[in-house]
């Protein structure tokens, strides 16, 4: 009953004798036509499976569905843990690989419902195609390309969103403006390239000391900053001193060479700023200090 493009793979061997016939199939197309619509009225996907996850209740009640595409981090369990009796399906739009969808159930499903399953599923391909796209598009729009953590505009957003909460809640919330020291001499001497693996490295370095990949950004340039959530001004000194110390221990080896590198820090706190501007530019100052004060220090 699949088109003979395959686009949905079935893997794992059932009986068909008693799959779906004729009418029922008439019947099932209107339905899938409703379906259709639904599935193209949103880019999100967890929208999109949910009104998958809906249509094929309404087939076999109480089961659930589990997407994912492991190179793209997505896991998305919809209606619930998996169950004992699973099918699961390999789904391919014009050999573009589109992840795992699997069903899960707690009785096993019957040929005339996994026919039914596997009808969703060839309409569910190009929505599930665009939404990926379209959350490929918004990630690159937010992500900086050369280091994966989040662009300036990323942190904008980030920024206010966070002082927004914390003030609403009276929680603390602090900044740390972290910059390269000299990296303009590490670039003199060994090159553009080099200096890029630097920022690579330091990023890499930032985010294994934060454990919260999506609060570190680049800024600008050789200039990134950090959100610290429910972080007074002495747990984010304490965070920004290992993040020192961390650069400071790092080596980078490109043709040859051995690079070391240091970072200054500037740390603001929301108790000492009235908005997200005044945050900022309490940040900025301390790093201009510690810069002054010698660089390779936190402020
Ligand atoms: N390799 C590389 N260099 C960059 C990038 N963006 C900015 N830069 C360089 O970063 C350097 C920043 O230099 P400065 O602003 O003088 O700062 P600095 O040399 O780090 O000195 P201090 O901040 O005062 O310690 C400039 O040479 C920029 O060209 C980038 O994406 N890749």
């Amino acid at each position: 009953m699949l088109s003979s493009t395959s686009t949905v793979s079935v893997l794992g061997k059932r009986n068909t004798s008693n799959a779906i016939t004729n009418k029922q199939l008439t019947v099932a197309t209107e339905d899938v036509l409703l379906l259709v619509q639904k599935l193209q009225s949103s880019l999100e996907l967890e929208v999109i499976f949910t009104h998958l996850l809906d249509h094929i209740r309404s087939l076999v009640p109480g089961c659930r569905l589990l997407y994912s595409l492991p190179e793209s981090n997505i896991n998305l369990p919809i209606g619930g843990p998996v169950l004992k009796h699973q099918c699961f399906y390999q789904l391919k739009a014009e050999q573009e690989q589109l992840g795992e969808i699997r069903i899960s159930n707690s009785s096993k499903l019957t040929d005339y419902e996994l026919s039914m399953v596997e009808l969703c599923l060839s309409h569910l391909l190009y929505p599930l195609r665009n939404a990926l796209l379209y959350r490929e598009a918004i990630r690159n729009a937010r992500q900086d390309a050369l280091t994966g953590v989040g662009n300036r505009f990323a942190f904008s957003r980030n920024f206010e969103r966070e002082q927004r909460l914390a003030q609403r809640y009276h929680q603390d919330l602090s900044l740390l403006v972290i910059d390269i020291d000299y990296f303009k001499r590490i670039n003199d001497k060994y090159g553009h390239l080099a200096g890029d693996e630097v920022l690579k490295s330091v990023a890499e370095c930032l985010k294994s000391v934060m454990r919260q990949t999506d609060m570190i950004f680049r800024y600008g340039g050789e200039e990134f900053t950090a959100i610290l959530t429910k972080t007074d001004r002495e747990g984010a000194l304490v965070i920004a001193e290992r993040i020192r110390k961390e650069v400071e221990k790092l080596t980078v080896t490109i043709s040859g060479n051995d690079i070391k590198a240091t970072v200054s820090v500037g740390i603001g706190s929301l108790k000492e700023a009235k908005d997200s501007q005044a945050l900022f530019n309490q940040a900025d100052d301390n790093l201009y200090l510690a810069k002054r004060g010698g660089r390779n220090q936190v402020r």
